[in-house]
């Protein structure tokens, strides 16, 4: 798949990777997939655009390999941006088309509230994408919130573990996911993964999450072992406030429980995907 025209940057990266993309650094060469490739759009609408094209080729390749897509979404104002372009080009004729009723939806975090809570990742992405695309119920595999039945967000984590694995081929513990979307903190978190947490170097597939530096205090998140499976990663970042935290995860060999953007890859691509802003100390270090 080819991504929309942007300021790419991704062979200088390519070229000598830090060794904080190597999630075996230090015993061996890069697999294929972890290099991370670097666009750079002018500005925060354009980026949501760009982001939305090609997640509808992403997973209209996918639905013409498999049948099906599956994705895994994040919050945060730019992840909702996306899914709100992509609804647009729902609406339009396009040459390039999804069958929303055979794509699975997961989340990589989630808050722990209420349901109906205007925090919860699931309203947001329901409201901006999954309502007017038509995506079934079945298909729509949400977090649990706070008042779903479970006691602890503990248990509401290993749910969903479950449930990845329910959804996985015989014998394995994830799901194929063509595609997983990700935002990025100013300190550099991603999912509900925050620097210096145990999340970090918990192991399991997905971790309940308390004592957010950023609230709501409690979440539910993936972990590195269910993001890193994902065939393809993207980081979708916009602002000013993100570029420091942008140029030390791609530059600096920053650590995953330094910078836990640092540690994600997918299997076969990792792409950041920027706009100008937040790439601003980027083009200033490289
Ligand atoms: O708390 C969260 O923050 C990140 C980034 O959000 P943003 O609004 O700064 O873009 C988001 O990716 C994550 O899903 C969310 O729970």
């Amino acid at each position: 798949m080819t991504l929309p025209p942007g300021d790419r940057i991704a062979a200088r990266l390519s070229e000598d990777p830090p060794a904080s993309h190597r999630s075996d650094a230090g015993s061996g060469p890069l697999q294929e997939g972890q290099v991370p490739d670097v666009v750079i759009e002018p500005d925060a609408d354009r980026l949501a655009r760009a982001v939305a094209a090609a997640l509808v080729a992403r997973l209209a390749a996918a639905q013409a390999v498999h049948g099906t897509a599956s994705v895994v979404l994040t919050g945060g104002g730019i992840g909702t941006a996306v899914l709100q372009r992509v609804a647009d080009l729902v609406r339009e004729p396009a040459r390039e088309r999804v069958d929303w009723t055979a794509v699975d939806v997961w989340w990589g975090d989630e808050r722990w509230v209420p349901a109906d809570d205007e925090d919860r990742n699931e309203l947001g992405a329901r409201r901006a994408l999954l309502d007017p695309a038509g995506v079934p119920e079945e298909r729509i595999h949400a977090m649990p919130a706070s008042d779903a039945g479970f006691a602890e967000p503990e248990d509401a984590a290993d749910w969903y573990a479950g449930q990845l694995a329910a959804a996985a081929p015989e014998g394995e513990p994830l799901p194929r996911i063509d595609l997983l979307l990700l935002g990025m903190g100013p300190e550099g978190h991603v999912a509900s993964i925050f620097p210096g947490t145990p999340a970090v170097s918990d192991e399991r597939p997905v971790v309940a999450v308390r004592d957010c530096p950023k609230p709501p205090p409690t979440r539910v998140s993936l972990g590195y072992p269910a993001i890193n499976a994902a065939e393809e990663v993207w980081l979708l970042v916009s602002g000013s406030a993100k570029s420091p935290a942008v140029a030390r995860a791609l530059t600096s060999g920053a650590t995953p429980d330094e910078l836990p953007a640092a540690g994600v890859h997918g299997r076969r691509a990792t792409r950041w995907l920027l706009d100008a802003e937040a790439a601003a100390e980027l083009d200033a270090r490289s």
